[in-house]
């Protein structure tokens, strides 16, 4: 979408074709409304002036998170009806309108956008993220819970996490004597992508997460047949899941702490305080600092029938965007939205701030992330043993408020260019 949005942005062409196209939508719009008795109007959110056939398309930009939060800023709307070509889109921008969104309608807004193309790549929908709500949605994500991301089953992965972390802790060990930079983006992406596989391929428990699927396709008790795609996609979601997605969460938490020097130090006294020596998981329940840091660093669904929310009335089909990071940077919920301030999670845990819809880094209700204690597990590993183990610096004696923030979109948000950074072992 921000490629198609980036082409039509740039494509001279097509101006005069939509000026012509725009010109005769007026017009043909202004005869019908003067000539036919149409039906009553419908209560529909604020919407921003859309071009015809394109709608809004045009107006997303590089950045859709940020582009989205100014119009809804702009219209002081903390819900927006888009139009992406031809389909509505709501636009859901603060806390309150998420709550009301999956507390009141989960069920509704349950399913992912079904789009041919897309489908295809996750074996017609049969991945836990794509596949539509029902029998066997229900089924893959339970069986995904139940085998890998259960708190019992992140919890019998520690040893893994510890020998991943260690390895991590040792390369960066030989780094620093070798007076190498250390590329922070790729440590968080290997170290993620090595745990996900040593879980799902390794005999780590007894049995991997594909034996399980290959013992379930042969006895077929659970009642759900499974398939060589069904068990092929069910590992994409784990891979797809959970690599991009934990790397991004450590690298913008490293980002930050180098940009913030003090943050830094206060969170480098916490870890060095409560643990000597390599971080191990039972130090982390301590560390209230590191989960503050890490909530502050921390987004398409479609409305299954017709609707009505927050007293407007919304179309079956109309896309649903929870603008995340929009609702994290509410300036009328937050002092300073766009300053990391860690503190500002101080007596309150992540579980708080979600049931309060203050932050919904993991989406919400039934479709929300089902691998977030899986994340976290890894991500508060590696970072306390990174802040903890070492003293950083950037490269060639560059200034933390010089660190470039650029952001890079798709298909998560991360940064544009690789963190890079000297470590230190302490
Ligand atoms: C910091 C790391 C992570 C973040 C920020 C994150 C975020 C999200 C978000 C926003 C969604 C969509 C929720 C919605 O539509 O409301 C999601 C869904 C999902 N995530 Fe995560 N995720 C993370 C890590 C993981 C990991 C480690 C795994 C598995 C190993 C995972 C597996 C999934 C799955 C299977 C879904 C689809 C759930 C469904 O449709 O029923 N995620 N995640």
């Amino acid at each position: 979408m921000g490629f198609l949005a980036q082409h039509l942005h740039c494509s001279f062409l097509l101006l005069p074709a939509i000026f012509f196209c725009s010109a005769a939508y007026f017009l043909l719009n202004r005869y019908y409304s003067s000539t036919s008795s149409a039906p009553p109007k419908k209560h529909l959110p604020p919407s921003p002036p859309g071009l015809p056939v394109i709608g809004n398309l045009h107006q997303i930009g590089r950045h859709p998170h940020r582009t989205f939060a100014a119009l809804a800023r702009r219209y002081a709307a903390p819900v927006m009806l888009l139009r992406l070509g031809s389909r509505p889109a709501l636009l859901v921008s603060t806390g309150a309108a998420a709550r009301e969104l999956f507390k009141n309608h989960d069920l509704l807004v349950s399913t992912r956008v079904r789009i041919k193309t897309i489908e295809k790549l996750f074996y017609d929908a049969k991945t836990v993220a794509s596949a539509p709500p029902g029998d066997y949605w229900r089924h893959a994500r339970a069986t995904c819970v139940l085998h890998l991301l259960s708190n019992k089953r992140v919890q019998s992965f520690a040893s893994v996490r510890a020998q991943e972390t260690n390895l991590v802790v040792e390369r960066l060990v030989a780094a620093s004597r070798r007076g190498a930079r250390v590329d922070l983006s790729d440590v968080a992406t290997c170290l993620s992508n090595d745990v996900i596989c040593r879980v799902a391929f390794g005999e780590e428990e007894g049995k991997s997460f594909v034996d399980v699927l290959l013992e379930e396709q042969k006895d077929g008790k659970s009642g759900h047949f499974l398939g060589r795609d069904n068990i092929k996609a069910l590992l994409l979601d784990m891979f797809v899941g959970g690599t991009d997605t934990t790397a991004t969460l450590v690298e913008w938490v490293m980002a930050e702490l180098l940009r913030h020097p003090d943050i830094m130090n206060k969170l480098q006294h916490e870890v060095r305080t409560v643990a000597k020596g390599n971080v191990n998981e039972n130090d982390l329940d301590n560390m209230t600092y590191l989960k503050q840091v890490i909530l502050e660093t921390l987004a398409p669904r479609e409305l299954m029938e017709d609707c009505t929310i927050m007293g407007y009335n919304l179309a079956a089909g109309t896309f649903i965007f929870t603008n995340a990071w929009a609702i994290g940077r509410d300036p009328n919920r937050w002092a300073d939205p766009d300053e990391f301030q860690p503190e500002r999670f101080a007596n309150r845990s992540l579980d708080d701030s979600v049931h309060a819809f203050d932050v919904v880094p993991f989406g919400a209700g039934r479709r929300g992330c089902a691998g977030r204690s899986f994340a976290l597990a890894t991500a508060e590993l590696l970072i306390a043993n990174l802040v903890g183990r070492f003293d950083w610096a950037l490269p060639d004696g560059g200034k933390a408020e010089d660190l470039d923030m650029s952001e890079c979109t798709l298909p998560t948000i991360h940064l544009r260019y690789p963190l890079l950074a000297m470590a230190t072992p302490v």
